[in-house]
This record gives structure tokens, sequence and C-alpha cells, in this order.
């Protein structure tokens, strides 16, 4: 099983002229995946809020040799908007070889604080416009035999304190696409997706995220969004990042749940969580 499942290699010409969408690509882990995307000759589109974060993206796409680098502006807690990032797709490229879902909404860091509107708020942004735009760009993928990258977190497959409503939300994702996995080979369908289980990276807002709570080393987001890039193209179902501070906890965490847990709760400063956000309990 090993010799013959380690077979695919990752060259980075297999994503020359390629057509590419990245979600919450305007910092981050996403702002990197366009950057490898275009270094590697693929047409880019990518998407977030911020209008002048996402143009200077664009802008060092297009020096770092992206046939071509297009953005649209907008939230993904609008389902209207989410179909729209697909349609544009279609009118600049006339197809689709990859979607990259990988934005999250806001969310904070400390005790679950009851707010359910924000929990269906974080919902509808992590999950629904993921499952919204893979919809929506279902057909163009399968035209292309293309991919789906669906970048989710430790978080989604084991109960981590202090991102309840976060958690909540990529478990979601694994249920959802998992599932629809297991569809599209029974269909026939030649569209690979791959959910991506990432630990801890240091881009700015995870850093300031956690503050001091964590004692915990962040990974490198270049090397992170190379490391997703690479499951996309060899259309593996689930990667992991880092290797050992996911494979290695999942192991635990069927055969050993209460162990993994007390070692992660150990590793947590509590009192310096920020604010008083502890009104439930
Ligand atoms: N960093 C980490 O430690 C870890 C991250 N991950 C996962 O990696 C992925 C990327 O995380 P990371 O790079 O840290 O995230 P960042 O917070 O750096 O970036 C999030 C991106 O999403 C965009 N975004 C935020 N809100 C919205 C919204 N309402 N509508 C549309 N876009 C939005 C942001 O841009 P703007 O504000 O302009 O909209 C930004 O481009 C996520 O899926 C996350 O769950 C998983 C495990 C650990
Ligand atoms: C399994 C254990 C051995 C390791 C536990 C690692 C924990 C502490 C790591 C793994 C996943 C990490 C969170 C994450 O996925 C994404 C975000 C969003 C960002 O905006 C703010 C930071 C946050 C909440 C990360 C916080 C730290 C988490 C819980």
């Amino acid at each position: 099983v090993y010799f013959y499942s380690g077979g695919d290699e990752f060259k980075p010409e297999l994503l020359k002229g390629k057509r590419t969408i990245v979600t919450g690509a305007s910092t981050g882990i996403g702002e990197q995946m366009a950057y490898h995307l275009a270094q590697m000759g693929s047409h880019v589109l990518i998407t977030a809020r911020t209008e002048e974060k996402l143009k200077k993206v664009v802008a060092k796409c297009l020096e770092l040799g992206a046939p071509s680098a297009h953005y649209i502006a907008g939230s993904m807690d609008d389902m209207v908007f989410a179909e729209s990032v697909v349609k544009k797709a279609e009118n600049l490229f006339g197809g689709l070889d990859m979607l990259i879902l990988n934005h999250i909404g806001d969310s904070y860091y400390n005790f679950f604080n009851g707010d359910i509107k924000s929990v269906r708020k974080l919902m509808e942004i992590n999950f629904l416009s993921y499952v919204t735009m893979t919809v929506a760009a279902l057909p163009m993928l399968k035209d292309t035999n293309g991919s789906i990258v669906v970048v989710s977190s430790i978080a989604g497959k084991i109960g981590v304190p202090f991102v309840v409503p976060y958690s909540a939300t990529k478990f979601a994702l694994d249920g959802f696409f998992s599932s629809l996995r297991q569809e599209f080979i029974l269909k026939d369908v030649n569209v690979s997706i791959t959910l991506c289980i990432i630990s801890f990276i240091n881009t700015e807002k995870a850093l300031k995220a956690v503050g001091d709570v964590l004692s915990y080393p962040a990974a490198p987001k270049e090397e992170c969004a190379l490391e997703i890039i690479k499951g996309g193209v060899l259309r593996q179902w689930e990667m992991y990042y880092k290797y050992e501070h996911t494979r290695i906890p999942l192991l635990f965490r069927d055969w050993a749940p209460q162990l993994l847990s007390s070692f992660m709760r150990s590793g947590l400063n509590v009192e310096n969580l920020k604010g008083s956000n502890h009104s439930l309990y």
C-alpha cells in the first residue's frame, strides 16, 4: 500500500495555465497560496472583503508571473456574493480547474459566550458559503476533472478549547465534503476533494488571537500554503500540516481521547485570556 500510494510526485508545471479561485486571499495562508499559484503560472481569481489589500495581492501575483490575476471584493455571509465569485471566474476564464475554499469569518479565542446569532453567522461564512460555491462551480469542475480544496483545521477533527463556534463550522465541512466525496465516486464524478487538516500557523490574525494563552509553536504560512496546493494537485483526500502536529494527535484521538484532552489543556495559560468573556459559565 505504501509503495503504490506514494507514486505521485508534485511538479510545479502541473499548475501552468490552470484556472484557480482562492478565497480569503487578502492576507494569511490564502495570500501565500495566491503567490505560489502565480509563480507556477496559474490564472488566479482572488476574493475577500478588503479591496485595497486584494489590489496589492493581484499586483504581486502579476509580478510573480501569473498569466492573469483578478479580484472580486465582498463578504461571504452573502450567498449571492459567494455564487457571483464563481460566475466571475466563468466570465474571465471560461472554465475552472481548482476551487480553493480558505476564508473564515472573524472568531474569538475564548470561552464560548453563548451568542447564538454569531454562531449562525459563522456557520454561514465558514460553511454555507463553501457549499454554495461548490454547487455553483461543479459544472465547470466536472468539465475539467478539477479539484476542490477545503481548508480546515485540527480543530475540525478534535475538540479544542476556546474555539467552540469555529470548531463546529470546521467539523461541518468534514461531514459535508467527506460524504460528498463518496457520492462523487459512486457517480463517477472525477472531481477531487482535498480536506486540509492544519495546525497552528503564524498568520497575523492567529498570532494576535491566541496571544499569550498558547505555549505552542506556530508553523510558517508560506510552507503551509505550498503543502495545501500540493495536496490539491495530487488529489489527496486529506492533507496534514504540520504532519507531526496533526497525525499524531489524531492517532490518540480514537484510542486515548482523555489523555489527548488533558495534554491539550496543559499547554494553555488560561489566566492570559483577553477580556471577560465568561458570562455563560
Ligand atoms: N492560522 C492558523 O493558525 C490556522 C488557520 N487555519 C485555517 O486556514 C485558513 C486561513 O486562515 P488564516 O490565513 O489564518 O486567516 P486570516 O485571518 O489571515 O485570513 C482570513 C481571510 O478571510 C477573509 N475574510 C474574513 N472575513 C470574511 C468574510 N466575511 N467574507 C469574505 N472573506 C472574509 C479575510 O479578508 P478580509 O478581512 O479582507 O475579508 C482574509 O483574506 C482558514 O480556513 C483557517 O480556518 C486552520 C488551522 C490553523
Ligand atoms: C491537537 C493539539 C495537540 C494541538 C492543538 C492546537 C490548537 C491550540 C490550535 C490548532 C488550530 C488552531 C486555531 C485555528 O484552527 C484557527 C484559528 C483562527 C484564527 O483566526 C485565530 C486562531 C485560531 C483560533 C487557532 C488557535 C489555535 C488552534 C486552536
